[in-house]
């Protein structure tokens, strides 16, 4: 079961070959081949160094994901594709001081098209020109330049081919709409996805998490049964990247249309049929030109026709969904909003020696759905409206989601230092219950586990625009109207010239736990996980809430190890970085002796009293003798604070 699903998957494959031999850049991965760069003028003050992947990294960073055998997937993605823009808009010339690299075709699909740019960002600098055939890019890795394309020119720029791509799939849908429909769909969605509603799906993560448990076990007693394993109750290898990508299926089922996929128990027909569209999504975006449009493909590639099958199957799916929930609106009479942030913390606790599903199970959650809000925002919308609403958040709220779970859990086994603070942290403020909404302002260590991570695995690596009007960025780089951009959220993320580092893995790189998180603008625009200006993600606090449920669920109640037998942990990319071939772990319930209780809760009035500041200063108040009363691993720092090391109550 717990073989991942063919999301990000995708037979994706580079451009084919056509070997452009004039002064070409030669990347490292085939530097036996003849090579001189082209530089058109002086270029942008390069990064320091072109070895930043540093010695830091040699164990679970980057860089030796890479070298562990990622690159199998090819460039591009939904988010990202490479090949299609071929042939397509430009009217680039070369201009200005911008550095200019010719990279041959047949270089393309080597390796994940975001290591590209990271080679050519070491020897060229925040601001280049990519020449690939006929076709020429501006890639931007400079924090300046992309804050003007995000913010400060905004309405010049827009998502270019993605709407092409992702067309057959969200037709009209937020994440590649422009123009007054952007403005038109963003002014519904994102209220929908508030601080409020997501404090109001806190239980749901935590219960999905849960109910995802007993499943995690069979499948390691199976593989444990599978290899021999007579030991009971011992270690066994089960793919969390596969277990990642059903939990966050399920979650943004439920909660943005109350369907309940369960995939983390069962395959059907629809699951199998969101696979197949994201599948298809993938493939044609690194496909070297639009060839499903030609007319009759479909009936000559068998994929094509599957596709268009899996879709069909998916929309009627949506469409039932949407007759009920209106029907349901309709009875009641009533325009329902999203619930209020105080959801209670969850009582269903999980016995710590038996991990178990949630007393209340899914089907019978009672929590609003985006469609709901959707459909009460008193918006005219019609049925291809309110779908194509849903798939884009289906898509974009799935595999991102998945990606950082599986690369935070990737990371954290591979820092024991760092595992021990988030434990330290879930022990101290859950125990065995289950996360409540208010219980993720306690949560800090876990939410800067999960920052860190995008900032090492950004999803995606790399964002697209296209120039609508001319402009110029800081540095007098000329950006000609047609022109196709790559901002490669990754050189901003892994620059040595923008971070100490960067390839360490250090969550507290962000400053105090008690400052706030960061963000692009806290970051001066050198941290965008989420994007940022007015196209930012709307499901940024699900996607860091549901993350930060979900690991404090796994982490609490399971000891995770690397398979080592399948080999180091690769990467490739598709929409987002991928793992190559699964993220295999032995898991064994951990075991709980000797590590103290929770924190009690805080009496309501003592929160009452702390209403108005920080969260942690009424648990602070209630907790800061019982930390130290139970021997609490933090008794010391709560001693003073109250709260877990490195929490300072505000
Ligand atoms: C860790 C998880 C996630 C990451 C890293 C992520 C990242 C991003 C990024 C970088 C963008 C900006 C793309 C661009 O500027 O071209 C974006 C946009 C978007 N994201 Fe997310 N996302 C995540 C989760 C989610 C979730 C859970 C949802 C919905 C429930 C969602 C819905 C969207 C939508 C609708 C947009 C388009 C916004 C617009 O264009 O106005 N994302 N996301």
């Amino acid at each position: 079961m717990l073989q991942r699903g063919a999301a990000g998957r995708g037979t994706a494959r580079g451009v084919a070959a056509t070997t452009h031999a004039a002064r070409p850049y030669v990347p490292r991965w085939s530097r036996a081949a003849a090579a001189r760069v082209v530089r058109a003028a002086a270029p942008s003050p390069p990064p320091a160094q072109d070895t930043a992947r540093g010695t830091e990294a040699a164990g679970p960073g980057p860089s030796s994901s890479s070298a562990g055998g990622g690159g199998g997937g090819g460039a591009g993605g939904p988010l990202l594709s490479l090949s299609a823009l071929f042939g397509r808009g430009g009217g680039q010339q070369q201009q200005g001081p911008t550095p200019e690299v010719r990279v041959p075709l047949n270089n393309v699909g080597k390796v994940p098209i975001f290591q590209l740019l990271y080679e050519l960002y070491s020897s060229h600098g925040g601001v280049f020109r990519m020449r690939l055939g006929p076709k020429s890019f501006l890639v931007l890795s400079d924090p300046g330049a992309v804050r003007q394309v995000l913010v400060g020119a905004v309405d010049k720029y827009s998502k270019g081919i993605l709407a092409e791509i992702l067309e057959f799939v969200m037709g009209n849908g937020l994440l590649a709409a422009d123009g007054e429909h952007w403005i038109a769909r963003r002014r519904v969605v994102a209220p929908a996805l508030q601080r409020k509603f997501v404090s109001s799906q806190v239980a749901l993560f935590g219960a999905a998490t849960a109910h995802g448990l007993p499943q995690l076990e069979a499948a390691a007693a199976a593989a444990a049964a599978a290899a021999g394993d007579s030991r009971g109750g011992g270690a066994a290898s089960v793919d969390m990247e596969s277990f990642f990508s059903r939990l966050s299926l399920d979650i943004i089922g439920k909660s943005v249309f109350d369907y309940d996929f369960d995939s983390l128990r069962h395959d059907d027909p629809v699951i199998q049929a969101v696979y197949s569209v994201l599948r298809e999504s993938t493939v044609r975006s690194t496909a070297p030109f639009p060839y499903w449009k030609l007319p009759g493909i479909s009936l000559l590639v068998p994929r094509l026709r599957e596709s268009d099958a899996a879709l069909a199957i998916v929309n009627d799916t949506l469409d039932r969904l949407i007759a009920r929930c209106k029907s349901m609106l309709e009875a009641e009479g009533s325009i329902p909003m999203p619930a209020s942030p105080s959801s209670p913390s969850s009582s269903t606790a999980t016995s710590s020696s038996a991990p178990s599903s949630p007393s209340a199970p899914l089907e019978e959650s009672s929590a609003p759905t985006v469609l709901h809000f959707l459909l009460g925002s008193g918006e005219a919308l019609n049925s291809r409206q309110l779908r194509d609403d849903l798939m884009t958040l289906l898509i974009a709220g799935h595999e991102t989601t998945a990606a950082a779970l599986t690369w935070a859990l990737h990371l954290l086994v591979a820092h024991p230092e760092v595992m021990k603070r988030v434990r330290d942290e879930v022990d101290w403020v859950l125990g065995d219950r289950l996360p409540g909404s208010d219980d993720l302002p306690l949560l800090r260590y876990t939410t800067r586990v999960v920052n860190e991570a995008l900032r090492l695995y950004p999803q995606p690596p790399v964002l697209i625009r296209r120039a609508m009007q001319d402009d110029v960025l800081p540095g007098g780089h000329v950006v000609a109207a047609g022109t196709d951009l790559f901002i490669s959220v990754w050189n901003l993320h892994h620059s040595p010239q923008l971070w100490e580092r960067p390839e360490a893995f250090d969550p507290d790189r962000f400053g105090p736990l008690d400052s706030p998180p960061p963000t692009e603008f806290s970051t001066d625009f050198r941290f965008l996980p989420f994007g940022g200006g007015r196209r930012k993600c709307v499901g940024d606090m699900f996607a860091i809430a549901e993350c930060v449920v979900a690991l404090a669920v796994v982490l609490r109640r399971y000891d995770f190890a690397p398979d080592t037998s399948f080999g180091p942990v690769g990467f490739k990319s598709g929409a987002t970085i991928n793992t190559s071939n699964g993220l295999h772990m032995l898991i064994s319930r951990r075991d709980l002796t000797g590590v103290p209780p929770p924190a009690p809760r805080a009496p309501a009035a003592a929160a009452g009293a702390a209403a108005g500041s920080c969260p942690h200063a009424a648990a602070a108040a209630a907790t800061a003798a019982a930390a130290a009363a139970v021997g609490c691993p933090h008794a010391a720092a709560a001693a003073t604070s109250g709260a877990p090391a490195g929490v300072t109550p505000q």
